[in-house]
């Protein structure tokens, strides 16, 4: 799939990484921001269908559901999802995150230390805005951002490694370990990313190893390349499905029943749910090396 980099008037916004985006007023949902509602028409779409349905010429409202205010607030808020880019240095985070912003890779030569890139896109029929931050390697890091931080701020996140440099794809392990200590309660998404996929002759890390790791750490997998622009629109897609998926998850979730001492029936059951939980494990287990790949499911 090609991505739509067309340059318009109405290019990705880019905030300075030294300006963080406002926390939502609420605060309920880990990254989500809220900003004034925007007045520019809306970013060309990533993917194929960016090509086949131009740009529409006005703003749709964010839709309810994303949004943490209520839709029939007085002031209508604009939902965002923070969406941060990790991994070593020189796995292709910028390439990615520049290609999300719709630039060329030519005019990363013209690199301005601005790592904040904001673009909403059309998603099965709904807008949703990203707020993609690339400020993980420590020169991009200033008083404002920090690595700790940067773990903290996601709504979801995108840990990159290169199939060409294992040690990269080691480090990703180690930032899932940090990821996993520093949301241990909120399921946000985490994609694992194999990037440089055309590098085939140079491939340390095969497809399977990315796969089985993204099984083990919980997280989803694909391989991308920001070369060849392949994968990178599934990629981010694939992130405002993971955020939608788990977002509607969360809602449909009910609050806990009150404790009451159990019904002989009902302690017989959990006696033969803890029987049964073993191989239910191991089941959920195979389906997750199913779907680990498929950024469509939970
Ligand atoms: N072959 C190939 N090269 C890539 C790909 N993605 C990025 N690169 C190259 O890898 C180098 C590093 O890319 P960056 O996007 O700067 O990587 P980074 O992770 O942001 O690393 P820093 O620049 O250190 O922040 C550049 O020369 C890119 O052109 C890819 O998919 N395939």
């Amino acid at each position: 799939m090609t991505l739509n980099t067309q340059q318009e008037a109405k290019s990705p916004q880019r905030r300075r990484a030294s300006t963080p985006l406002p926390l939502s007023p609420r605060g309920h949902q880990p990254g989500l921001l809220c900003t004034e509602p925007s007045t520019e028409t809306q970013h060309p779409r990533l993917g194929q269908s960016a090509s086949l349905n131009p740009p529409a010429r006005t703003p749709s409202p964010a839709p309810n559901s994303w949004s943490s205010e209520s839709s029939d607030s007085e002031t209508s808020w604009e939902a965002f999802y923070r969406v941060v880019l990790l991994g070593d240095p020189g796995v292709g985070k910028t390439s990615l995150a520049s290609l999300f912003a719709g630039k060329q890779e030519r005019d990363l030569h013209e690199h301005l230390g601005e790592d904040v890139y904001e673009r909403t896109l059309t998603v099965d029929g709904e807008d949703t805005t990203l707020v993609v931050v690339d400020t993980w390697e420590a020169e991009k890091l200033d008083e404002c951002w920090s690595q700790e931080l940067c773990l903290q701020v996601g709504s979801a996140y995108v840990i990159v490694y290169s199939i060409a440099d294992r040690g990269s794809f080691e480090s990703a392990s180690e930032l899932r370990i940090q990821l996993r200590r520093t949301h241990q309660a909120d399921h946000v998404p985490i994609i694992l990313v194999g990037n440089k996929a055309d590098l085939v002759r140079c491939r340390e890390v095969s497809v399977e190893e990315g796969r089985a790791c993204a099984v083990v750490f919980d997280c989803k997998f694909i391989e991308t390349s920001a070369t060849l622009q392949h994968n990178v629109a599934e990629l981010f897609e694939g992130v405002v499905r993971q955020l939608r998926l788990r977002r509607r998850e969360s809602a449909a979730q009910e609050p806990p029943a009150p404790r009451r001492r159990a019904s002989l029936g009902q302690r017989a059951r959990r006696f033969l749910e803890r029987l049964t939980a073993r191989s239910a494990r191991r089941r959920a287990l195979k389906a997750r090396s199913k779907s680990c790949h498929n950024l469509a499911v939970l």
